[in-house]
């Protein structure tokens, strides 16, 4: 704590302790003797002064007090010559000032004014008035008056018995002694006193001079003493050098807070030694402390303790040998790490440019203008309304957004919620308006809302959400943003934490755009590394103009054409493709611990998971499917177990659906699959049994259009005003990100297992088996692993031809038949009993 906040805070506490310190309170007798007393010393004074400019005449004047024809020279007049003689000159010299100064000083302390520490002042005093007459007699050698009769006397005397040198040393002794004892001006002090001067070095200056600060701290001690009311000063003086005892550990206590109490135990602390008072334990002292400073205390005892600790034991201190827990393939991920640095899965496209915010169209203003007239009419008509149907409201609020005005209102107390949503299509009547929506009770606010679509909306424009920081700074996995609330915030969500999102709308109300600000924003964020589409688009329109990203964004089946499915008997295998990935996927996060697809890329970056095992860097995935309604129709149950199948588990390895519809009916969202899409996107749909399936709740058909959606988190519906992406600007897109280099191919997703009679491996024959056959089958014995993707990565070859090479190994009865995510089983245990198979086939 600083000295000043110290010396307010002793100050503070001490008129706390004394109120009648104020001059308000004191009695009027001590206002009375305490003036009289500072008068006198300035009598005194003037007096001596003036009998020490004219001492001569005034001396002649001393004893003619009562003859009035004597003037005196003298300023107070004869009684000043009397004074002026018989202090000076018949007593002490100069020194008779001192007299004075102590009168005042009486004279002060009367009054309650503190200005003098009344017992030191005395001491210093009286060490003067018998000093300065004997060494100034010494110096005049008793010409004039300064020494007075008494100060030559002593000195005569003096000098008479220990001659003038004898004289002269007392005199030196006498104040130097002063000077150590009131000043302490010992050799010790005087270096405390300059390292005090280097603020740096207190504390080594008072660990080196523990008595010195004793000397300090007693002198505290006597202020305090002086200070304290005599109640608290009694325990303080008995428990002698107790508050000392605080002192090195803490100087500020007994400074800062006289009103200290000792109880009764304090009396058995020993004090043994400076140090050993540091090991008391505070508990036997009560102090008076605020909070921030008991902290301040605890803290200088905790130190104090530790000193102790240093005082008494040996204090050794073993740093801890850091144990090596790293087992060999952490040592030698770490070692690779080292070498190579992490891996990076952007390597292969190191130079990949992300999208520029300028391919995306600026549709100029988006500034939400506020249309006066129209909010207190539409006011008006919801207060006028709810009054002819007997409801009162005792406030309303208006909250603008993109496309609707939210209303708010407080309805008075008594009013039943369900009867102002019985009003829901008078209010919009009334309103003559579409889309109003209402939300009684509004989730959290204690209101109920209206929303009410504006004559006028504002266009969410793609650029100005992709722009926004809230965007661009996301740390999310899967970022997608939609547009903006209805109070104008911009609204993303996460696809990797939704994890799927089923969309729906009827036809012309913002779908599409939906969906293409959707991908959009994950083009804008995402890496081809990181990031693959299965695009799925039986409308044929849709999602074409997304092929041209083909080789860095889209993943597509071993001998497919088009990385963007059109026919839906083919997405069947797709599906199915996908379940397989699904599962090679989790079993590769088995067989690296992993839980999630992020802590597995993590462990395979930093080089833990070998690619030799099968390992690989593994992007998300994203099934956007454009018209599921469609392929429900023409597929079936085909489609909807495996989309089931990966709705349900392949959230955790990084494959996301999004399936959009026009008709959210429920024999295309069946309860399978809607259970399993938690997150809901509704554009307007033309009923509200259409509305509740999609959102299990009325609304979807009251939207207005046009990119107005509703959004179901699984909690909450949010009223959203999806973001505007053209399809020009989408092209411009998929156009920059095209022109730039990218993979050899699309991404290759597993071969599906088909139980089309046609794909099925059927007999071997010899003659129309691999070149590479014998090497793959020795690979696959000798590693005891039948696995497409290790004779791919063995024998260099595509998956086509990998897999049409373990087709062949199956037919021969080298290895068993596909088992789902698992590798084959190999029929031959050792490579001789194969040498003599592949012998015997041959023949
Ligand atoms: N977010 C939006 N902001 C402004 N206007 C939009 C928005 N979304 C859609 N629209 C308008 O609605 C029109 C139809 O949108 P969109 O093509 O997305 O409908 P859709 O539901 O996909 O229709 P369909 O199912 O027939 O393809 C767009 O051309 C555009 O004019």
């Amino acid at each position: 704590m600083p000295e000043t906040d110290i010396m307010e805070k002793k100050t503070t506490t001490k008129q706390a302790q004394n109120p009648d310190s104020n001059n308000k309170t004191l009695s009027k007798p001590r206002i009375f003797f305490g003036l009289l007393f500072i008068f006198i010393a300035i009598i005194f004074f003037l007096s001596f002064i003036s009998y020490l400019l004219n001492w001569k005449a005034d001396q002649s004047q001393a004893g003619t007090m009562l003859e009035k024809s004597v003037k005196s020279s003298n300023l107070i007049g004869k009684v000043g010559d009397w004074l002026g003689n018989f202090f000076i000159f018949e007593s002490i010299g100069v020194a008779a000032f001192i007299v004075a100064f102590l009168l005042f000083m009486v004279g002060t302390l009367i009054l309650k004014k503190k200005y003098f520490k009344p017992w030191k002042t005395i001491g210093h005093s009286l060490f003067f008035i018998c000093w300065l007459p004997i060494f100034l007699g010494a110096v005049t050698k008793g010409e004039g008056v300064l020494s007075g009769v008494y100060g030559f006397q002593v000195m005569d005397f003096l000098k008479s018995i220990i001659g003038v040198i004898g004289l002269w040393l007392v005199l030196a002794a006498g104040i130097i002694l002063y000077f150590i004892l009131e000043f302490n001006l010992r050799p010790s002090a005087v270096r405390h006193r300059l390292g005090e001067l280097n603020e740096n070095t207190i504390g080594r200056v008072k660990n080196m001079l523990p008595s010195n600060e004793k000397f300090e701290a007693d002198e505290e001690l006597e202020e305090i003493a002086n200070d304290a009311e005599p109640s608290q000063s009694k325990p303080l003086q008995e428990s002698g050098k107790q508050p000392t005892a605080a002192q090195p550990a803490d100087n500020i206590a007994p400074k800062e807070f006289p009103k200290v109490t000792v109880s009764s135990e304090i009396e058995t602390i020993s004090t043994p030694n400076k140090t050993s008072f540091e090991t008391e334990e505070p508990k036997s002292v009560s102090l008076d402390l605020s909070p921030a400073d008991a902290a301040a205390v605890a803290t200088a005892t905790t130190s104090s303790k530790n000193l102790k600790t240093e005082d008494h034991f040996d204090f050794k201190v073993e740093v801890a040998q850091e144990v090596d827990e790293l087992d060999e393939i952490d040592k030698k991920s770490a070692d690779l790490v080292k070498e190579h640095g992490l891996y990076d899965h952007k390597l292969d496209l190191a130079n990949f440019q992300m999208p520029k915010i300028e391919l995306l169209k600026d549709y100029g203003n988006e500034e939400i203008s506020i249309n006066k007239e129209e909010l207190e009419e539409n006011k008006n008509r919801i207060v006028g309304l709810l009054k002819n149907f007997n409801v009162g409201i005792s406030e309303i609020k208006a909250t603008i957004g993109p496309t609707v005005t939210l209303y708010e209102i407080v309805p008075e107390a008594g009013i039943r919620v369900a009867a102002i949503k019985k009003l829901q299509d008078d209010i919009a009547l009334n309103l003559s308006a579409l889309g109003i929506r209402i939300i009684a009770p509004m989730p959290g606010k204690g209101t109920i809302g209206i929303e009410v679509p504006r004559k006028t909306p504002t266009m969410v424009s793609m650029r100005s959400v992709i722009s926004s920081q809230k965007f661009q700074n996301s740390d999310m996995d899967l970022p997608v943003i939609f547009g903006k609330t209805i109070s104008n915030e911009i609204f993303m969500a996460d696809l990797a934490k939704m994890p799927h999102l089923l969309m729906a709308g009827a036809t012309g109300q913002g779908k599409s755009v939906g969906i293409n600000a959707i991908l959009t924003s994950l083009l804008y964020k995402k890496h081809p590394s990181e990031l693959k589409f299965v695009m799925v688009d039986p409308k044929k329109v849709e999602l074409t103009l997304y092929s041209k990203i083909e080789r860095h964004y889209l993943a597509k089946l071993p001998d497919a054409e088009d990385a963007i499915i059109t026919d839906t008997h083919k997405v069947i295998n797709t599906l199915n493709s996908l379940c397989v990935e699904m599962d090679t996927r989790y079993e590769l996060l088995k067989n690296a611990f992993c839980r999630t697809i992020k802590e597995y890329n993590k462990k395979f970056s930093e080089r833990k998971l070998n690619p030799e095992n099968g390992h690989r860097y593994l992007p998300y995935i994203v099934l956007v499917v454009d018209e599921f309604a469609d392929l429900i129709m023409t597929a079936g149950k085909e489609v909807e177990h495996p989309i089931a199948r990966l709705a349900q588990l392949a959230r955790a390895v990084g494959i996301h659906l999004i399936v959009a519809t026009q008709r959210p009916s429920v024999n295309v969202i069946t309860g399978m699959i809607k259970a399993n899409f938690p997150a809901r996107a509704a554009f307007r749909v033309i009923s509200s049994v259409d509305s509740r399936t999609i959102l299990d709740s009325p609304g979807a058909d009251q939207l207005i259009g046009k990119g107005d959606m509703l959004y179901f988190n699984g909690n909450e519906i949010i009223r959203l005003q999806c973001a505007f992406v053209d399809t020009p600007e989408v092209e411009k897109i998929v156009e920059y990100i095209g022109a730039q280099k990218g993979y050899s191919s699309a991404f290759i997703l597993p071969e599906a297992p088909s139980d089309d009679p046609s794909n099925s491996v059927g007999a071997f024959d010899p003659n129309e088996k691999d070149a590479l056959f014998e090497e793959a089958a020795r690979i696959v014995v000798s590693t005891q692993q039948g696995s497409t993707s290790m004779l791919q990565r063995q024998l260099k070859l595509g998956y086509n031809r990998a897999g049409r090479i373990m087709d062949q190994l199956e037919a021969s009865g080298i290895v068993g038949g596909f088992n789902g995510a698992k590798a084959r089983e190999v029929m031959i245990s050792d490579l001789s009993s194969l040498e003599d198979f592949l012998q015997n086939l041959k023949n």
